[in-house]
C-alpha cells in the first residue's frame, strides 16, 4: 500500500459537507459544514455526544446516505478492482448461515476472485486474529468477541481502500473490548489502512487515533482536531502514560461540556 509521502493527496476529502434530514417536525441539520481531510494510512478518530452525527458521516462515507450539500469522496487506489470501502458496524454484521470462513471470504467471492484463492485470503486472516481453528464452525458456534474478530478482518479481506468502523467494539464485555483493542492496534500497525473509527470511548480514541475529531452537539460541526503524538508501536500499556491522560482530560474537558448541552436541547 502506498504511503503519506508517496501520495500526498488526502485519500478522503470533505470539503462543507452539510446533511439535512426531512423529518415530520421539519429540517434537521444531522451534519453541518463538515471539512476535513484524511491522508492514507492515517487512523482517525470521531468522537462526540450521542445524537450529533456521527454515524450519518459515516454513512455518507460509505454511500450508504446522499451528501446534502458539499463534497466528500474517497480517491480511488490504482486496481479499479478494490472497493473504495468496507463497513464494520456495531452489531455483528454476519450471515448465520455460512460458516466463519465463508463469511470473511464472502466480499472477495462478490468481487468474482476464484474459491481457491479467497478460501486462503481469508485463512491468512484467521490466522492472523487466532481463528483459524473456528473456520468451519457457524456464527451461533462462537462467541461475541470472536463474531466481531470475523466481522473486522471480512472487511480486511476485502481489502477495501478505507475501512469505516462504527463503533465496532461498543457491543463488547470490557475485557474483550480491551483484547480486540490491542488486535485492532497491531492489526493496523501491521496493514496501515486509512480507517474512520467511530467510538464513544475516549480511551479507545486516544489509544488508537492519529488524529481523534471532536463533534458538537447537534447540528455536528468539527469543534477540534487533536493530533495524537503518541508513539507507536501502541499497546494497553499507552494508556499509562502521562501524555495519555493529557490527551484525555482535554478531550474530555471539551466532550463533556458539548454532552451537557446535547441532554440539555433534548429536555
Ligand atoms: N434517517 C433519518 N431520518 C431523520 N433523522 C435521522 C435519520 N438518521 C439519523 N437521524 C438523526 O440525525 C442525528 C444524528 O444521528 P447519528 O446517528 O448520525 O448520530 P450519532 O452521533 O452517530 O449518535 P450515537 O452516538 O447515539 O450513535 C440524530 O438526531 C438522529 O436522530
Amino acid at each position: 500500500m502506498a504511503d503519506v509521502a508517496s501520495n500526498p493527496a488526502p485519500k478522503i476529502s470533505a470539503r462543507n459537507v452539510t446533511k439535512v434530514y426531512e423529518t415530520a417536525s421539519g429540517h434537521m441539520t444531522a451534519v453541518d459544514d463538515f471539512t476535513l481531510d484524511v491522508a492514507e494510512g492515517e487512523f482517525l478518530a470521531i468522537v462526540g455526544p450521542s445524537g450529533c452525527g456521527k454515524s450519518t458521516f459515516l454513512r455518507m462515507l460509505a454511500g450508504l446516505e446522499d451528501v446534502s450539500s458539499g463534497q466528500l469522496t474517497i480517491r480511488p487506489g490504482t486496481d479499479p478492482k478494490t472497493p473504495l470501502n468496507s463497513v464494520v458496524f456495531q452489531e455483528y454484521a454476519i450471515f448465520p448461515w455460512k460458516t466463519v470462513i465463508q463469511n470473511v471470504a464472502f466480499g472477495l467471492q462478490m468481487r468474482g476472485v476464484s474459491e481457491r484463492e479467497r478460501l486462503d485470503v481469508a485463512q491468512g486472516w484467521l490466522d492472523r486474529v487466532g481463528l483459524a481453528k473456528f473456520a468451519d464452525h457457524y456464527p451461533h458456534q462462537i462467541s461475541g468477541g470472536m463474531k466481531q474478530r470475523v466481522s473486522i478482518v471480512r472487511a480486511l479481506a476485502n481489502d477495501p481502500e478505507v475501512l469505516l468502523m462504527d463503533e465496532p467494539l461498543g457491543a463488547l464485555d470490557a475485557q474483550t473490548r480491551v483484547v480486540l483493542q490491542e488486535e485492532l492496534l497491531r492489526i493496523w500497525e501491521e496493514t496501515r489502512k486509512t480507517v474512520v473509527y467511530i467510538t464513544h470511548s475516549l480511551e479507545e480514541a486516544v489509544l488508537l487515533g492519529d488524529r481523534v475529531v471532536l463533534m458538537s452537539a447537534q447540528p455536528g460541526r468539527i469543534l477540534e482536531v487533536y493530533d495524537i503524538d503518541i508513539p507507536r508501536p501502541r499497546s494497553i500499556e499507552t494508556m499509562n502514560l502521562p501524555a495519555f491522560a493529557l490527551y484525555r482530560g482535554a478531550i474530555w474537558d471539551r466532550l463533556s461540556a458539548e454532552v451537557t448541552r446535547a441532554m440539555e436541547m433534548q429536555q
